[in-house]
C-alpha cells in the first residue's frame, strides 16, 4: 500500500489564516475568539475536560545503559524500555548526552523566533501549498476546528532537502544550533530503534533494516500564545504521529501535553527539564506488529502562559517499505497491518479529518 495513493478526500480550496499570535493581538479577550477554534459539545466528546487531570507516571529511561545489553543494568534498562513503549508508548529520556545549557539554548531560538515582529517571522512564511516554514493550520474544510498554536517546520534530513530559505537567520545562531541537535538527535534515534529491537529478542538491526540511508527528521517549533478560552480551545487536537520516533523537548515551564491511556487524559510532567520526551509513532507500532504503542496525546492551552515546544519527527526514507517484523508475527499474534510505504505524505489530510491514518492499513 502506497500512502501517497487513496486518501480520505482531496484537499480543497485552502485559505491561509492569520497567525494565532496576530489573533491575539487583534483581538481584545474572549468575545472576539473566533469561532473557527472553538469545541462544541458533540465534537470529540464534547468540552476539553478537567484542569485538574491527574499526572501520569510517565517511566524515566536512562539512555546511556540501552547501548549495551551485556550488563544487568543494561538489561533491566532494556525491560524497562520494553515495558514503557508496550504500556504507554512514550517515556523520558536521560542521559542523552547533550547537556542541560545546549537544551537551554534550543528552547530559546524558539521563544526568541516567535518572539520577533510579525514582520521578521513572514519572511519565512509557508507558501499556501507547503507545510515547511512558519505559520499554522493548513486549512482543508470548512468544519475544521483549528488549532491555538502558530508553528516553524523544518525539514532537517535528508540535508540536501533543506529548505534554508525557511531556517531564521535570526536568532544568530539558529542554523548552527539546530544543526547541530539534528545530529545528536541523528545517533539518539539509531540507538534506540536497535535497542528496541533488542528489547524484544530481535536482531538490533531489525528496525533499522526498514528505514534506509536517507530518513527523514523534520522539525516543528510548536508556540502556544495565551487562549482567553482554554475549556473550549485546543492548542493541538487528539493525534498520534505519523512518525516512527518522535522526540520532543517540552517547555520548561509551562506544561500542556496530555497523553491518552485507558480512555483518560492524563497530563505529561515536565519535572525533569534536561530529559527528552520519547514517543513512538505510527510506523514503530506498524514494524512491532502493535506490540509498541503509538499513543494519542494532545495539547491544552493555557490562559496566562505562552508555551513553546521543540517536536523532532524521525522516519523512514520515503521509499522505503514498511511493515511488520516478520519474527513478530506467528499464530499467537497474526499480522496486523499491511506493508506500507511513504507513511507521512497523507497524515495531514486524516488528522485534520480527526482520523488516525494507521487505521488505513490496518488488517
Ligand atoms: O507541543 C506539544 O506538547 C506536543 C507536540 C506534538 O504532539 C506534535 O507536534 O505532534
Ligand atoms: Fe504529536
Amino acid at each position: 500500500m502506497d500512502m501517497a495513493g487513496p486518501t480520505p478526500s482531496p484537499p480543497q480550496t485552502q485559505i491561509i489564516c492569520k497567525s494565532v499570535q496576530e489573533l491575539v493581538i487583534s483581538s481584545a479577550g474572549d468575545d472576539n475568539l473566533p469561532q473557527s477554534y472553538v469545541y462544541r459539545d458533540g465534537d470529540s466528546g464534547g468540552v476539553i475536560g478537567s484542569f485538574d487531570l491527574p499526572a501520569m507516571e510517565i517511566p524515566v529511561i536512562d539512555i546511556s545503559l540501552l547501548k549495551s545489553s551485556s550488563s544487568p543494568t543494561g538489561e533491566t534498562e532494556l525491560d524497562k524500555l520494553k515495558s514503557a513503549l508496550s504500556s504507554w508508548g512514550c517515556f523520558q529520556a536521560i542521559n542523552h548526552g547533550m547537556e542541560t545549557e545546549f537544551l537551554e539554548k534550543l528552547r530559546a531560538l524558539g521563544k526568541e523566533f516567535f518572539a520577533l515582529p510579525m514582520e521578521e517571522k513572514h519572511k519565512y512564511s509557508r507558501a499556501v501549498d507547503d507545510m515547511e516554514g512558519y505559520g499554522n493550520d493548513m486549512v482543508l474544510s470548512d468544519q475544521q476546528i483549528l488549532d491555538w498554536t502558530d508553528r516553524l517546520y523544518l525539514s532537517l534530513t535528508p540535508e540536501d532537502e533543506r529548505k534554508l530559505n525557511y531556517w531564521p537567520e535570526n536568532p544568530k545562531c539558529f542554523r548552527e544550533i539546530l544543526n547541530e541537535y539534528t545530529n545528536k538527535l541523528r545517533e539518539i534515534v539509531e540507538l534506540l530503534l536497535k535497542a528496541m529491537a533488542r528489547s524484544l529478542k530481535l536482531k538490533e538491526d531489525s528496525f533499522l533494516d526498514q528505514y534506509g540511508e536517507r530518513a527523514i527528521m523534520t522539525g516543528r517549533f510548536n508556540f502556544y500564545p495565551p487562549c482567553p478560552r482554554p475549556d473550549l480551545v485546543l492548542g493541538l487536537k487528539p493525534h498520534s504521529d505519523g512518525s516512527a520516533v518522535t522526540i520532543l523537548l517540552q517547555d520548561r515551564e509551562v506544561e500542556g501535553l496530555q497523553f491518552m491511556k485507558d480512555d483518560q487524559w492524563v497530563r505529561a510532567p515536565i519535572n525533569i527539564p534536561h530529559a527528552l520526551l520519547v514517543n513512538v509513532g505510527d510506523q514503530v507500532e506498524i514494524m512491532s506488529n502493535g506490540i509498541f504503542k503509538s499513543p494519542v496525546h494532545r495539547a491544552v492551552t493555557n490562559s496566562e502562559k505562552e508555551r513553546t515546544t521543540l517536536a523532532v519527527f524521525c522516519s523512514p526514507q520515503a521509499e522505503m517499505e514498511i511493515g511488520p517484523v516478520e519474527e513478530l508475527v506467528d499464530e499467537k499474534r497474526p499480522r496486523l497491518y499491511k506493508k506500507v510505504k511513504n507513511y507521512t505524505s497523507s497524515y495531514f489530510q486524516y488528522y485534520q479529518q480527526w482520523k488516525r491514518p494507521i487505521d488505513a492499513v490496518k488488517i
